[in-house]
């Protein structure tokens, strides 16, 4: 199912965008240390969800974009990651 505009206006507030067709997020860190750490519990979460977000990871910053490989666009799937990327995240990033 496509998502709906009222989940991608609530994961607006919590700075994810639309771009490319794909609901993408940059989280920013101190360190190192914090991106894998955060990149770890992603990748927990992943396999759960049995949905793959394309993740670049960088010295202080992640960057996390997601949509559905066949149809192209992006699903309740998506949101439902994007929600739970945010709960194991805590704190919303700029
Ligand atoms: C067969 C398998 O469940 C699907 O191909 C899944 C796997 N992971 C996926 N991940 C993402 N991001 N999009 C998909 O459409 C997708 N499809």
């Amino acid at each position: 199912m496509e998502i709906t505009k009222i989940q991608i206006e609530e994961l607006t507030k919590t700075n994810w965008k639309i771009t490319d067709g794909k609901l993408h997020k940059l989280f920013n860190f101190k360190n190192y240390a914090e991106v894998i750490n955060f990149t770890m519990k992603v990748f927990e979460i992943v396999e759960k969800h049995n949905h793959h977000p394309e993740i670049v990871v960088n010295y202080s910053k992640v960057e996390v974009s997601v949509n559905n490989h066949e149809e192209k666009n992006i699903s309740d799937k998506c949101y439902l990651l994007a929600k739970d990327i945010d709960f194991i995240n805590n704190i919303p990033s700029i």
